[in-house]
């Protein structure tokens, strides 16, 4: 058995900060304390606040995730890394279905602007199911399309993947730890899916090989959001 699905792989959270005001965000991460070590900035607040709240976060001490989903032609991605890759963030996605020459390009220009940075590549949204796929004219299953640009992704030099939980073990088998697997569509025991299809609950997403998970709407949407982190983090750790 690969080492990677043992029960004990460290599995690290990451806040979804999809929050209507900073000032809002701002005070959940205080409140979360330091325990809580990465924050996802999405197109909500980038959108809405830009790079300088990027740096507000970066200076409370929390690793940044900038999800900015980057999908266009080479040349257009790897100009909008060169201009991001100057922030302060340790993790920012493109998506994979932007094809290999996409990710070639993107990777050069985040090797050029900021080596330490890593580059993820999204692959099947977790929001959508076999018939999402189906609809989009995808012939292929969830788990099947992700293994598929899995692959790509590793020939185009990527070593970051955002995936569901469902993907992480056929991901693993394949590829062993190339990938730093990013899950999001992740739930605590009686959570509300909302519109995420593909889910699992902390503690699966650790045992199946997640390197981390994202969440947002179960924390920040918690009576006790502070609590929700430690609750989290402790299911996670045990
Ligand atoms: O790239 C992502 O982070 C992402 C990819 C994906 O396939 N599914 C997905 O939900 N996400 C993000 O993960 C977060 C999940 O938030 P919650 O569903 O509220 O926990 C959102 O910010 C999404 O934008």
């Amino acid at each position: 058995m690969s080492n990677t699905t043992q029960s004990k792989n460290t599995c690290e959270l990451i806040l979804a900060l999809d929050i209507e005001e900073r000032e809002d965000a701002l005070a959940l991460l205080k409140k979360a304390g330091p325990e809580l070590k990465w924050a996802k900035i999405g197109l909500q607040m980038f959108t809405k606040y830009g790079p300088d709240y990027v740096r507000q976060i970066a200076d409370l001490g929390k690793n940044v995730f900038l999800d900015l989903k980057l999908h266009d032609i080479p040349n257009t991605v790897a100009k909008a890394i060169e201009s991001v890759g100057k922030l302060p963030i340790q993790m920012l996605t493109i998506h994979t279905c932007g094809g290999k020459e996409m990710m070639e390009w993107a990777i050069k220009a985040q090797q050029s602007v900021n080596p330490e940075l890593q580059l993820l590549g999204v692959t099947v949204l977790t929001s959508m199911d076999q018939n999402s796929l189906e609809l989009l004219g995808i012939k292929q299953s969830p788990a099947d399309r992700v293994a598929h640009l899995a692959s790509l992704a590793k020939d185009a030099g990527m070593s970051g993947l955002v995936c569901s939980t469902h993907e992480v073990k056929t991901i693993r088998e394949a590829h062993g730890d190339h990938f730093q697997l990013i899950t999001p569509g992740v739930r605590p025991a009686g959570a509300e899916a909302g519109d995420q299809k593909r889910i699992m609950t902390p503690a699966q997403a650790r045992e199946v090989g997640s390197t981390y998970i994202v969440v947002g709407r179960p924390i920040y949407g918690a009576e006790n959001p502070a609590a929700a982190v430690a609750s989290i983090k402790a299911e996670l750790e045990a």
